[in-house]
This record gives C-alpha cells, sequence and structure tokens, in this order.
C-alpha cells in the first residue's frame, strides 16, 4: 500500500492507496510542536481502524508547504515504516511543464492539484483550492502550468477583520439564510460568504479572458472549505475533495 500525505498550514490530509484505489483518507490539524513519535502514534491509531499496519506500507509520497516540519515527518517515515518518502520539489518527475519565472517557487500542493487534474480530469483546467490561502492556477490543453492567483482564505479574511475591529467577533464560516443580517454575526458571516464567492467568480472569469480561450475551462474546486463554498457558485463544475492525494499518486507513480 501506498500512503500519501498532503501537509497544508491548517491541515495534513492522509490517504492510503492500495493499488489505484484509496481506500482511506483522513485529515489532522497542521501542529507544528509535534515530534516524529507524536505523529507516529496518530498514524497508527487511524490505521489501526481499518487495520493497516506500518509494515503494509510499500511507499510514501509528501507534498509539503511547511518546510519547518519536513524533517519530522520524514523521520516519521524512516523510523516507524521504513520509507525514505518521496517529497514533491526540485527533480521530482510530474510530467508537468511550469511556466512561472521561477518553477521551485510553485507550492507542492499545487504542483499535485495540478497533476491530480491532469490525470483524472480534461484540460484546459482551472483548480481552485479552498485551503489557508486560496490558489488559483490554469493548466492549458499542453500539460503546461500557465500561472496562477493566491489569495487570503476564507477563513484568514474573517480572521483578519475580528483581530482588526474592537466590536468583531471570531465567526463561524457558514452560509447565512439571508443577503441582509440583522445581527453582528449573521452580518460578518454574510460579508465574509458572499464577499468571497464574488471574488472567486470573478477571479474565474478574470483567467478565463486572459487565456484568450473558445471553450470554457473545466473549473475543479478542491481544499478544506470546497464544499462550503463551491455549491454557490454555477461557474465551479467538480468539486473533488482528494484532488491533491490523486496527484500525489499520480507523482509516486511517475517516479519509481
Ligand atoms: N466552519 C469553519 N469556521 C471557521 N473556520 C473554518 C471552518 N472550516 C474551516 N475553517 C478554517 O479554514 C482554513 C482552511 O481549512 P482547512 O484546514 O479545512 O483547509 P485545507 O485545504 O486543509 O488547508 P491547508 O491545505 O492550507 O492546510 C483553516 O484555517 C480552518 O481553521
Ligand atoms: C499558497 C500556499 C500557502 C497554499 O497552500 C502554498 O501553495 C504555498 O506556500 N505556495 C508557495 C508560493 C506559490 O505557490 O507561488
Ligand atoms: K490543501
Amino acid at each position: 500500500m501506498i500512503l500519501v500525505m498532503d501537509v497544508g498550514n491548517s491541515s495534513i490530509v492522509f490517504g492510503v492507496y492500495r493499488e489505484s484505489e484509496c481506500i482511506r483518507s483522513w485529515r489532522m490539524a497542521t501542529d507544528r510542536q509535534k515530534t516524529a513519535d507524536e505523529y507516529a502514534v496518530l498514524v497508527k491509531s487511524m490505521f489501526a481502524d481499518v487495520e493497516i499496519t506500518f509494515s503494509n506500507i510499500s511507499g510514501i509520497a509528501i507534498s509539503s508547504v511547511v518546510p519547518p516540519i519536513m524533517h519530522t515527518l520524514e523521520l516519521m517515515c524512516k523510523m516507524y515504516m521504513n520509507q525514505t518518502a518521496l517529497v514533491v520539489g526540485p527533480g521530482v518527475k510530474t510530467g508537468l511543464n511550469i511556466l512561472y519565472e521561477n518553477p521551485r517557487e510553485v507550492g507542492a500542493d499545487r504542483i499535485a492539484n495540478a497533476v491530480g487534474a491532469l490525470t483524472h480530469y480534461e484540460t484546459p483546467a482551472i483548480i481552485v483550492d479552498f485551503g489557508t490561502a486560496t490558489t488559483y492556477c490554469y493548466i492549458n490543453d499542453k500539460e503546461q502550468y500557465v500561472g496562477g492567483a493566491i489569495s487570503p482564505g476564507m477563513a484568514v479574511s474573517a480572521e483578519a477583520l475580528y483581530m482588526k475591529a474592537s466590536k468583531l467577533p471570531k465567526i463561524e464560516l457558514t452560509k447565512p439564510k439571508t443577503m441582509l443580517g440583522k445581527n453582528t454575526i449573521h452580518a460578518m458571516q454574510a460579508g465574509t460568504f458572499y464577499g468571497y464567492i464574488g471574488g472567486v467568480e470573478s477571479i474565474i472569469s478574470r483567467i478565463h479572458n486572459e487565456s484568450r480561450l473558445a471553450v470554457k475551462p473545466k473549473v475543479i474546486a478542491t481544499g478544506g472549505l470546497a464544499e462550503l463554498l463551491a455549491p454557490e457558485s454555477s461557474m465551479i463544475d467538480i468539486v473533488d475533495p482528494y484532488l491533491t492525494l490523486k496527484g500525489l499518486k499520480a507523482i509516486y507513480e511517475k517516479n519509481i
């Protein structure tokens, strides 16, 4: 079985593949303080739930955008699973042609998303990943990663607002029943949620216009907040919470 891990600023998403099927996935808070031993305890208990043991894992691939915890996770892979993890980065084969000025700068999660889209969906495609940041990327029909955009994620936007305004509280991110709020929390939820959707749609249509395509690219959404946001926009065609894991599995295959 192959273990894939996407290490984000808020969450780590784990998936276990048997052949080409992802048999189970888990989400864990990213904790910069945890040790390799502590991560191992958590992974072991998640595995136990589906009767997997460390010795079942014959390969590991990781995408990470949190450099400080990579040493810890690689150590866990080595000590507990006796595996050297394939870490998405320079020198790893992806099949993508990245048209960034400096391709090394692109987050490994965005690379994995793009490979996931290439292997499972049609191109041209726009990928929107709703996580700590919201990232957008455009992949053309020549397997080129043309470029993208990075915005504050919806939770980061809401947090910045309550941090800066004394009377505004921390809110739960949900879709409010109406646009017009009759109390502070409702008003903040309405402004955050609908303002966010408006921004997403504006960026998608601008990417579409700039890419000068006759056909509309497929828009694929992923990330922890995709299931909340995507149903609100008719511009999003596909929601795939496992896009990053699928890309990681495909990258693993290309490098064995
Ligand atoms: N219902 C909610 N209310 C408030 N904040 C939320 C809610 N759901 C998620 N968040 C916050 O949204 C942010 C992104 O969420 P999440 O961790 O699910 O996404 P992710 O795709 O795993 O992100 P990353 O890859 O950046 O770690 C986090 O800061 C999280 O705490
Ligand atoms: C934008 C985030 C934080 C999203 O997880 C990550 O992909 C990242 O740190 N990227 C590096 C910068 C870039 O992709 O251009
Ligand atoms: K992510």
